[in-house]
C-alpha cells in the first residue's frame, strides 16, 4: 500500500532529508527533519520574533479549526550540536506519507537556536526516537510513529535514503522491492530512548573478513555523519593515503584527489553486511584543497551514531513492535 510513504528530499548536500507533513484543519505545510536520534515533533511557529524566522513556514494555531492548546504544558529541546528550541504544545492533526495522527501533540517553537534559523531548508521536526527521551513538562509526549502505528499493518517504518537524490521513508510496511538482499535483524536496546544496537566488527576497503570488535551505536537520520571509536577510526585512516587529524577542521582530512576506501560494519554475527562505499566517505570539500571525511570519532558521545552516510547505504528497517533493527543492502 504506497499511500504509507513520504518522499525525503535531501538538503544541503545531504545534510539532511526532509519530507513534507501537514499540520492542522485545513491542512498547513511544511519541511521537517525525520530525526530518529530525538523524540520532539517541533515545528516554527507564529510566537516566534520575526528576527528567529528566516522564510521557514510558520504553523498557525489559531488558523486550525482541530487545534487545542495543551494547557500548562512546555518542550525544550538540546542536541548534540548545541542547537536548541522550546515552546509551548498544542494538539493538532498531523500527516505525513499518507499516515494520519488526530490529536498529536505539536510543539510550536517559541525559540529556536540561530543554525535553525540559518537552515531555510527546514520548518522543524519529527522525532522517531522513543517517547522516554521527549521533553514535553509536566509529562512526556510519544512520537508521531508511536501514536500512528496501533493503526497501522505492521508497528514498523523503513528509511530508504539515497545519495543526493530523494529517499523516502514508509510506515508500516515494506517494500520488498526497495532492498536487494535479505534484511538482517539486530537487537534494539531501547533503554535510553534511541535505537542503540550493537555492529560485531567492520572491514576496511575489500578486506574478506571483518575485524570482530563490537560497535555500540545508534541509528540515528538526524546525523549526518558516520562517528565511530577512535580505534576504528584510526584503522581506517591508516589505509586513507595523506590521511591527517587537523585541528583546523577538528576531524580527520585527506587530499580531495585521494581514493577513499569503502567501509563495511556488520550485522547479526557478522553473516551480514552494510558497504559505505568510499564515494560517501569523501564528505565535503574544505576549500583549501583538502576535504573532511564521513567517517570521524564519536569521542565524548559516549556510543557511536550511525548517521545518514550510513544509512543511506541500506535499506533500514526500524521495528518498534519487536525491538529490532533491519538492515539490507539496495
Ligand atoms: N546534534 C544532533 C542531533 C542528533 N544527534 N540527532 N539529531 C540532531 N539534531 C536534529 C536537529 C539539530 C541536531
Amino acid at each position: 500500500p504506497d499511500e504509507d510513504s513520504a518522499d525525503a528530499e535531501p538538503q544541503l548536500g545531504d545534510e539532511e532529508w526532509t519530507v513534507p507533513v501537514s499540520i492542522g484543519t485545513p491542512p498547513q505545510g511544511f519541511k521537517l527533519d525525520l530525526d530518529t536520534g530525538s523524540s520532539d515533533l517541533w515545528v516554527f511557529s507564529t510566537l516566534l520574533s520575526k528576527e528567529e524566522v528566516n522564510g521557514q513556514s510558520l504553523y498557525d494555531p489559531n488558523k486550525s479549526t482541530t487545534a487545542a492548546k495543551m494547557t500548562g504544558y512546555t518542550w525544550d529541546c538540546h542536541y548534540g550540536d548545541g542547537s536548541f528550541s522550546s515552546g509551548y504544545i498544542y494538539q493538532d492533526t498531523v500527516t505525513i506519507g499518507g499516515v494520519t495522527v488526530a490529536k498529536q501533540p505539536v510543539e510550536v517553537a517559541k525559540t529556536v537556536a540561530p543554525q535553525f534559523t540559518q537552515d531555510t531548508a527546514l520548518d522543524g521536526l519529527v522525532g522517531l526516537g522513543f517517547w522516554t527521551i521527549n521533553t514535553a513538562e509536566p509529562k512526556k509526549q510519544k512520537t508521531f510513529f508511536e501514536n500512528a502505528a496501533p493503526n497501522l499493518e505492521k508497528g514498523l517504518f523503513t528509511a530508504d535514503l539515497k545519495h543526493e537524490a530523494p529517499g523516502s521513508y514508509n510506515f508500516g510496511w515494506i517494500d520488498e522491492n526497495a532492498h536487494a538482499s535479505n534484511i538482517t535483524y539486530a537487537d534494539v536496546d531501547s533503554s535510553d530512548g534511541y535505537w542503540m544496537w550493537t555492529s560485531p566488527g567492520y572491514a576496511v576497503g575489500d578486506a574478506k573478513g571483518i575485524n570482530k570488535t563490537a560497535i555500540r551505536g545508534i541509528t540515528d537520520t538526524g546525523t549526518t555523519l558516520l562517528l565511530l571509536p577512535d580505534d576504528v577510526v584510526d584503522t581506517y585512516y591508516g589505509q586513507v593515503d595523506g590521511a591527517t587529524w587537523a585541528e583546523e577542521w577538528s576531524g580527520y582530512v585527506f587530499d580531495c584527489n585521494t581514493t577513499v576506501p569503502d567501509f563495511s560494519f556488520a550485522v547479526d554475527n557478522g553473516t551480514a553486511k552494510v558497504t559505505v562505499p568510499g564515494e560517501y566517505l569523501n564528505y565535503a570539500e574544505n576549500g583549501d584543497g583538502t576535504c573532511y571525511g564521513g567517517i570521524q570519532s564519536d569521542y565524548g558521545v559516549g556510543f557511536s551514531i550511525f548517521g545518514d552516510i550510513a544509512i543511506k547505504s541500506a535499506f533500514v528497517v526500524f521495528d518498534q513492535q519487536n525491538l529490532k533493527l533491519g538492515w539490507a543492502s539496495k
